[in-house]
Formats: C-alpha cells, sequence, structure tokens
C-alpha cells in the first residue's frame, strides 16, 4: 500500500505540473486520505464469456488506479473510435487509468477511461488495483487556475465524501436508477 501511494503522488504530481501548476499543488487532498484502497479481484473460468463481463463498462471514480494485470489477458479500453482494445498484461508493468477525479481537476484536459473486463473459458485471473482517491473533506472541482473567463469551469463543486457516499449507497445493488456520476455536476458546457 505505501509503495503504491507513493508511487499515486508521483503520477499526481507529474500530471498537475504538466498542467503548468506547481507538482504540489492538489498534494494535500490526498494526505491522510482514507478513501485510497487496494483491492483483488478474482475472475473465475466462465462456460459462456461471450454471454458475460468480468466487470462491466465503467470509469474509475478515483484520482488514479495502479493496477497489477497478472499473465491473463481480460482487461480492455474504449479507444475514441469507439472500438474495445486488449491490454496486454505485463506483470512487470503496472496500468494506469486516469480516473474522474483528474478529470474534474483539470477541467476536462484528462479524460477518465472507460474500460471492461471480459472473462475467459479456459483460465481464470486475477488483478490488483490501487485506488488513489482524496481525502472524504475534499470539495472537489476545477482547480481554479486551469479556468477563466475564456475556459469556465465545467463542474461545479461538491464533496468528495458526500460523493462516494451517495454513489455507493446502493452497495453495488441495482436500484433502478443511474448512479450519481461526476456529469451530474457538469456545467458551462
Ligand atoms: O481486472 C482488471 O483488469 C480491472 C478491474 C477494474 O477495472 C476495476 O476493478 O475497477
Ligand atoms: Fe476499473
Amino acid at each position: 500500500m505505501e509503495a503504491a501511494e507513493k508511487l499515486a503522488f508521483t503520477l499526481l504530481e507529474l500530471m498537475v505540473e504538466s498542467m503548468g501548476l506547481p507538482p504540489c499543488r492538489t498534494h494535500k487532498h490526498f494526505e491522510s486520505s482514507r478513501t485510497s484502497l487496494f483491492r483483488m479481484n478474482h475472475y473465475p473460468v466462465c462456460p459462456a464469456p461471450e454471454l458475460a463481463l468480468g466487470v462491466s463498462r465503467h470509469k474509475d471514480t478515483v484520482a488514479l488506479t495502479i493496477l497489477l494485470q497478472g499473465d491473463v489477458e481480460g482487461l480492455e479500453v474504449k479507444c475514441q473510435d469507439g472500438e474495445w482494445i486488449t491490454v496486454k498484461p505485463n506483470p512487470e508493468a503496472f496500468v494506469i487509468n486516469v480516473g474522474d477525479v483528474m478529470q474534474v481537476y483539470s477541467n476536462d484536459k484528462y479524460q477518465s477511461i472507460e474500460h471492461r473486463v471480459v472473462v475467459n473459458k479456459n483460465v481464470e485471473r486475477y488483478s490488483f488495483p490501487y485506488f488513489f482517491s482524496p481525502g472524504h473533506w475534499v470539495d472537489l472541482g476545477p482547480i481554479p487556475e486551469l479556468t477563466s473567463d475564456q475556459c469556465l469551469p465545467k463542474y461545479k463543486s461538491f464533496n468528495w465524501g458526500k460523493y462516494l457516499k451517495r454513489r455507493f449507497d446502493s452497495n453495488y445493488k441495482d436500484l433502478g436508477v443511474p448512479n450519481l456520476q461526476i456529469s451530474d455536476y457538469r456545467v458551462n458546457v
């Protein structure tokens, strides 16, 4: 966990710097955050992989995901042309997903990536994501220095902890209404 968090901070700093800001600009938002988490995913073999998905299409809610895939493929990302492509597993490398928090911070300069996991008839699969997420107290919105009269904020600010609570209140049950999304906070588009 500690090593993953350290790597996540480094990546965050590089991305923040790439937008012309001091690298530590958002550091405080993640200090002592208790919403970051490590998960282990297990995908058993599936007799009818064409009828099922391991994880259906989604974008990660967090800032960044650091994912170790093992050596069995299954992860697919959606390209701009709408095609799904396989992310070839490399057990020596992490896959980094940009999540919704970076999209909001950056006022859409960085876009969170849509992805899904397909299952396999012959071999089970494991994956190990670390989700790097701000503290619950953070009021999240586009970083003010990135907005101006010419570049209006594309999101209104919202409290991150309350957002997560509302988003996961359903505890993965289908309540028949769409889950809360960052798009619910979109303005000026
Ligand atoms: O299993 C994977 O490769 C990715 C899993 C995933 O997208 C997730 O846990 O959010
Ligand atoms: Fe994901």
